[in-house]
């Protein structure tokens, strides 16, 4: 069913057992499935390894430059992308490509990939598949996470809330700091993977390269301002998405503050569990663009006793409108450094 393609090849083991998938020379067993997005499915796989006698030396082991990438278990993340037109194939060749450029703790790391084309059932062209291979993060998202604290009426102590967003900062620095510099594009709740760990904060870690592109674009024409906001429409999740992105001047050096104004959305959602500009809105409705573009903040009742007014000023801070005065990833990680020795016991 299933053929090489570009030199990588990820077949389903028709013959031995089914629910097997081979990324490359190694085989993962289909253990259950762990989630979805847009096009794509997110399984728990372990690897299956026919050599158990030298284990530490075969299948993955073998192909993993970081030996502390690999789990002690066997079991991975394995994202499955459903390819339908050569657009979607080159996003998932630019996500693969992009994703190993960066190499971070707080960085999702990508494992091991392939491609493969399936033979159409009528003439016509081939479609493709991706598989992507990563480290399994078994205690959800972010999201997730807040959800079933909104739930019990809970939230994260002042101390989790700092020390995951200084996580996520450290992520975001080693994006900032390449050359050129990288921006996410998509920081959002959604796209942090928390690990729960006794006597210390969760831990942090920022996904999904999926829209993750050098950051720094110099717009000159109504055309190109028009250009951007349609790729930040299908790109950056709008309740997190940078005013400029949504009304891009004819005029602008665009750079990696966009990343700026969603993280300082996501610094609110790990307090309140949502947007700002989400909650501003409330049931009412209203534009989100206009709620943005006007940085209109709103600040729920919140925790009892409440996150410090400092946290609140930092959120402020980093959703300031006009991206030449937003704050850089540098300045935010000297002040989260200074409000975690103020407020972290
Ligand atoms: N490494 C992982 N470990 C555990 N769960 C994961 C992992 N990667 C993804 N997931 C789960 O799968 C879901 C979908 O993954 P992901 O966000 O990468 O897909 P996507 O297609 O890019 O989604 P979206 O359409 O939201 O951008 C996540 O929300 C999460 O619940």
């Amino acid at each position: 069913m299933g053929c090489s393609f570009s030199g990588l090849n990820a077949l389903y083991d028709a013959v031995n057992g089914g629910g097997d998938v081979w990324i490359n020379d190694n085989r993962f067993r289909i253990v259950r499935q762990l989630g979805e997005g847009g096009f794509a499915y997110v399984y728990l796989v372990k690897e299956v390894i026919s050599d158990a006698s030298s284990a530490a030396s075969v299948g993955l082991a073998k192909k993993v430059k970081d030996p502390s990438h690999l789990s002690d278990d066997g079991t991975y993340a394995m994202k499955k992308v459903l390819i339908q037109n050569n657009e979607q194939l080159e996003l998932v060749r630019e996500e693969i490509r992009v994703s190993s450029l960066f190499s971070h703790p707080n960085l999702l790391p990508l494992l091991d990939h392939a491609i493969i084309a399936i033979k159409p059932t009528q003439e016509g062209s081939w479609n493709h598949e991706a598989y992507l291979l990563f480290p399994v993060h078994l205690d959800g998202t972010l999201l997730d996470n807040s959800n079933a604290m909104k739930a019990k009426k809970e939230f994260f102590p002042t101390s989790d809330v700092l020390q995951i967003f200084r996580q996520l900062c450290a992520g975001l620095k080693h994006m900032h700091g390449l050359l050129p510099p990288y921006a996410h594009n998509d920081v959002k709740p959604g796209n942090v993977l928390l690990t729960r760990r006794k006597g210390q904060a969760p831990l942090a870690i920022l996904m999904d390269f999926g829209s993750a592109r050098p950051a720094r674009k110099q717009i000159r024409s109504r055309s190109e301002a028009l250009q951007l906001q349609e790729w930040a429409s299908e790109h950056c999740s709008a309740p997190f998405r940078a005013p400029e992105l949504w009304d891009c001047p004819s005029d602008a050096d665009i750079d990696e503050r966009t990343d700026i104004w969603s993280l300082g959305c996501t610094l609110y959602a790990i307090m309140y569990g949502v947007s700002p500009f989400e909650y501003a809105l409330g049931e009412s409705g209203g534009s989100l663009q206009l709620a943005i573009i006007n940085a209109q903040i709103k600040w729920p009742a919140g925790p009892k006793p409440p996150y410090p007014e400092a946290l609140h000023q930092f959120v402020t801070w980093m959703l300031q409108p006009q991206a030449a005065v937003r704050p850089q990833i540098d300045d935010i990680i000297i002040h989260v450094d200074k409000l975690i020795s103020k407020f972290s016991q």
